[in-house]
């Protein structure tokens, strides 16, 4: 049965509305703060991704957080998403929102009132029948402001039932047009969420007039699960972040949960307006914004999402990637999927990222190729496409090394600035070179530079023991970035310090075969020439 929404208009009973609440519960995790240009960078890009409501903030808790609400208000004055704030259940939190939200075109007030009875009688301090009396007030309150009101029952998955469904009945006849059942601390399980809004929409009069939401948290790591669940019982909104993000274990996340409704579309017959294909740009900006990146098996969204590093799913996927894809990389942004070299690949997996790199070898060398590809996979997590092109092209890299150290010598202790001195051989011309540093390895480094020019980024500088005890090798890997190409270098040594400078001076020679490798064919020729 369709329902009218004063934000949407008619919306047919299978479509579900995408609720972000990254830039307000989203922030509320330690660490994740934004400043007011990034969460504008963030509005925007929700908006592509195509979210019905972002929730701007909680428009009260700072002139901050006020004039970010506001600010992304007059972003959507035309068109774009509903933008809600959040605020308790008083009047002060109300009119705030309404202020902050004013220049929006559509715009929700999102009043919280928990329902539980630890919450009203430890937190609140509150009767239920005060509790009740808050949520007809406060809501009257709202929708004096807009026409868009949701109320949200804090805790209400731990609420007692009978008590829930009066509190939603009250909320309903004061003009709430969402209501929302937050799993506030993670605790329910797929069968609870199913209970809940059953249980609400089979109870509580003129429930099929407003929009039935969730809002679930991840502390059992059941914010996904719940939240189709939900879905399945009859909700129609979903409450979710990019990434995951939010208090605690987070929020369920937004990519997981539209890519849920997209693959298993046989078993969840609803509609939605999000481009899933922006997903993970979405999903690297706001990593970029806050500095964490999500983890690499974070479905959809991490690094591993759509690697195969065992030879027979190389070896399946490379045959057809239906074999071990359930969706097509490129439906969530990846725009490949990316064979991962390690210890467990086999021959196919070798030959194909042989054969993408440009080579084509006979059976005799893929076979050297590949043995030499083994024994460097076992000192080597993963094998990068550069560690393949040195690997094969070998004896010519080493011979074309064009840049070596010859000599280092570094002077640093306590109270004094660390100097580095060093010399380089570049294209058989000896240089010098001497710099300080914030540290033996800065000065090293800035040395290299001022001995041979160059202008990359170092993206990665990790140092490891090859095995125990004060003799032990440190092996360095150095990461650097050029015009978007990443080469890592390694170099190993007793000392630190030479072990470092190794593996820049290797990074570079790499990163100077990919430029020669990637330049047009006349630049080519003029180099080698
Ligand atoms: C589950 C959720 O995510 S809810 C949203 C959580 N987000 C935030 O809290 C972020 C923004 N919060 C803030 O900036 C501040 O907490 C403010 C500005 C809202 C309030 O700050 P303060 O006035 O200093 O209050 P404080 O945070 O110490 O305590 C909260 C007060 O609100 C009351 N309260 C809590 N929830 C509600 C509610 N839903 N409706 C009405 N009052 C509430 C508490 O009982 C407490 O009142 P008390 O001081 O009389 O005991
Ligand atoms: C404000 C509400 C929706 C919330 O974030 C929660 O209960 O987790
Ligand atoms: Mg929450």
């Amino acid at each position: 049965m369709a329902i009218h929404h004063p934000s949407f208009g008619t919306l047919d009973d299978n479509r579900i509305i995408f609720f972000d609440t990254t830039l307000r519960d989203g922030e509320q995790s330690p660490g994740f703060s934004m400043n007011l240009e990034e969460k504008l960078r963030m509005a925007e890009a929700l908006a592509e991704l195509g979210v019905d409501v972002i929730e701007a903030g909680f428009a009260i808790a700072s002139p901050g957080d006020f004039e970010s609400v506001q600010s992304i208000a007059r972003k959507f004055a035309k068109d774009g998403p509903v933008v809600a704030s959040l605020g308790r259940a008083n009047p002060a939190d109300i009119l705030r929102s309404a202020e902050a939200l004013k220049p929006a075109a559509r715009k929700r007030i999102h009043i919280v009132l928990a329902t539980s009875e630890l919450h009203m009688r430890v937190k609140l301090r509150m009767s239920p029948e005060e509790v009740l009396d808050l949520t007809t007030s406060s809501v009257a309150l709202g929708r004096q402001h807009s026409d868009d009101v949701e109320w949200s029952a804090e805790d209400g998955s731990r609420s007692d039932p009978d008590f829930l469904c009066r509190c939603v009945e009250a909320a309903i006849k004061a003009g709430a047009t969402t209501i929302n059942i937050p799993d506030t601390v993670g605790y329910s399980m797929p069968e609870d969420m199913a209970r809940i809004f059953r249980d609400l929409r089979n109870r509580v009069p003129g429930i099929e007039k407003v929009i039935l939401s969730a809002h679930n948290h991840n502390d059992l790591g059941m914010a996904v699960a719940n939240t189709v669940a939900a879905i399945q019982a009859g909700v129609r909104q979903i409450e979710s972040t990019i990434n995951g993000i939010g208090e605690r274990a987070g929020n369920a996340s937004l990519e997981e949960v539209a890519m849920a409704l997209r693959t298993r579309r046989d078993a969840l017959p609803y509609t939605n307006n999000i481009v899933s294909q922006k997903l993970l740009k979405t999903s690297k900006l706001l990593a970029t914004i806050t500095g964490f990146d999500v983890q690499p098996n974070k479905a959809i969204v991490g690094r591993n999402a759509f690697a195969h590093e065992s030879g027979i799913h190389q070896d399946g996927v490379l045959k057809d990637a239906s074999t071990y894809e359930i969706m097509t990389p490129e439906s969530v942004g990846w725009t490949k999927n990316s064979l991962v070299l390690g210890k467990h690949s086999g021959r196919a997996a070798f030959r194909d990222k042989l054969s993408a790199l440009g080579y084509t070898v006979g059976d005799n060398q893929l076979n050297d190729a590949f043995r030499r590809f083994k024994d460097l996979a076992d000192r080597k997590k993963v094998v990068y496409d550069e560690d393949v092109v040195a690997l094969v092209d070998d004896e010519v890299v080493r011979a074309n090394d064009r840049v070596k150290l010859l000599a280092l010598t570094v002077a640093t202790g306590l109270g004094t600035k660390p100097m580095a001195t060093l010399a380089l051989e570049v294209d058989g011309e000896h240089r010098d070179g001497m710099a300080s540093g914030d540290g033996a390895v800065d000065a090293t480094f800035n040395a290299i530079r001022q001995a041979f020019p160059h202008e990359v980024a170092l993206k990665l500088y990790a140092v490891q023991s090859v095995t125990g005890g004060t003799d032990a090798q440190a092996r360095v890997t150095v990461r650097l970035e050029e015009d978007g190409k990443l080469v890592d270098g390694q170099g190993a040594d007793t000392d630190t310090i030479v072990a470092s400078a190794r593996a820049y001076v290797h990074a570079l020679n790499k990163l100077l075969v990919k430029r020669e490798r990637t330049a047009p064919a006349e630049i080519q020729s003029a180099l080698s020439a």
